[in-house]
């Protein structure tokens, strides 16, 4: 009966054309990014910035789950609607944070693990119970002369694996997060052999672990040059499609309820104009792709909106907005109907079939 639930939620999650909003940064990360938009890192500006996340009109058009923090579960928006009631009217199924972050592995310079598993069946059970029907877990991986070694990618496969039947045994779907982080100066092919060891071992795990498939969704990284590459090794969103597609098929079993992707410091334009060049530009075969690919942004959804935002209850209405766009953006690159021009489109607010269908008389001049 379980197993049923949890295709069903992961089915909601990414078979319904629509994406997932990470909204579920650690206070620390959260407080770094309202630190570079200059705005002040309290806990009751984290409340109203989420506040302003959850209550965008017609979020659920274009987002079908919400990754919550624990500090965000259980909080309200100012007239006292707990987020949760927001989010299930807006047709969004609510999701939990439940890695306790990447702390330093022992003997192993630079290398991290993320934690959290100690008490974790317990704060999955009060979670389920709060009304959460999905988790997630992010593992932490960077590319250097010599990492990642085999051993921090074993250990938080193991990790990633006991949280993923952990969730499934407390009947929340799990989102299994291995990151390849985009710093560095590697090159396009050394980030799909390393993403591919990474899945390679994930999988075993997996499966070693009896973790069912159809009931778990990846969270991966798109394969990408490093930041540091010089221009000439930069890419193509086509050359990006087709390393990623390749790298997943070669690995990824074909049961998987579906994969979203996180963003990792990709700008926001280039995250949905690589997402739509993975949903429809590839040289790979769509009938060649048995899962659903999705997006689980953070970033490039909120940053335009967080940085329009600034902490001034006056641009709240125009942060939506630009949150919206942000979103429609990314359920067209789902269907293959993103290009950059929707970028200056001038519509009504939060018009979803606007944005999509607007005819070039629309466009903005610009
Ligand atoms: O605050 P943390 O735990 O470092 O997590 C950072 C963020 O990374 C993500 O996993 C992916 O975010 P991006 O799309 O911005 O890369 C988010 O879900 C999360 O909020």
């Amino acid at each position: 009966m379980t197993s049923d639930i949890l295709v069903d939620t992961a089915r909601t999650l990414v078979g319904s054309g629509r994406g997932l909003l990470a909204m579920d940064e650690s206070v620390p990360t959260c407080n770094r990014r309202f630190a570079e938009a200059g705005i002040p890192q309290t806990g009751e500006m984290r409340r109203r910035y989420r506040e302003l996340l959850v209550t965008t009109p017609h979020l659920g058009a274009c987002i079908s789950g919400a990754i919550l923090h624990d500090e965000t579960i259980r909080q309200a928006t100012g007239d006292g609607t707990p987020f949760l009631q927001v989010l299930a009217e807006a047709g969004i199924v609510p999701g939990i944070k439940v890695d306790t972050g990447a702390k330093p592995l022992a003997l192993r310079d630079g290398e991290t693990v993320t934690e959290g598993l100690d008490g974790l069946r317990a704060r999955l059970q009060a979670y389920c119970a709060m009304g959460a029907r999905f988790a997630k877990w992010r593992a932490v991986l960077a590319i250097g002369p010599h990492t990642p070694t085999a051993c921090a990618i074993a250990v938080n496969a193991h990790a990633l694996a006991r949280y993923a039947a952990l969730c499934q045994e407390a009947g929340l779907v799990p989102i299994v997060e291995p990151e390849v982080l985009m710093t560095g100066a590697h090159s396009l092919a050394r980030c799909g052999e390393v993403t591919g060891e990474l899945l390679s071992c994930v999988f075993e795990q997996i499966g070693r672990q009896g973790v069912q498939l159809d009931g778990l969704v990846l969270k991966a990284n798109m394969v990408l040059p490093g930041l540091d590459q010089p221009p000439a090794g930069q890419v193509s969103a086509q050359e990006v499609a087709d390393a990623t597609l390749r790298c997943l098929l070669a690995i990824v079993p074909p049961a998987l309820a579906g994969i979203v992707f996180l963003s990792g410091g990709q700008s926001a334009e280039l995250a949905s104009l690589r997402l739509n060049a993975i949903n429809a530009q590839s040289t790979v075969p769509r009938a060649r792709i048995p899962w659903t690919l999705g997006f689980s942004f953070a970033r490039a959804i909120q940053q335009p909106a967080l940085h329009l935002w600034q902490g001034f209850e006056a641009n709240t209405v125009a942060a939506q907005q630009v949150l919206f766009h942000r979103a429609a953006c990314n359920r067209a690159a789902l269907h293959g109907a993103y290009d950059p021009g929707l970028e200056r489109r001038r519509v009504p607010p939060f018009d979803l079939d606007a944005l999509i269908d607007a005819p070039a008389t629309m466009q903005a001049a610009q």
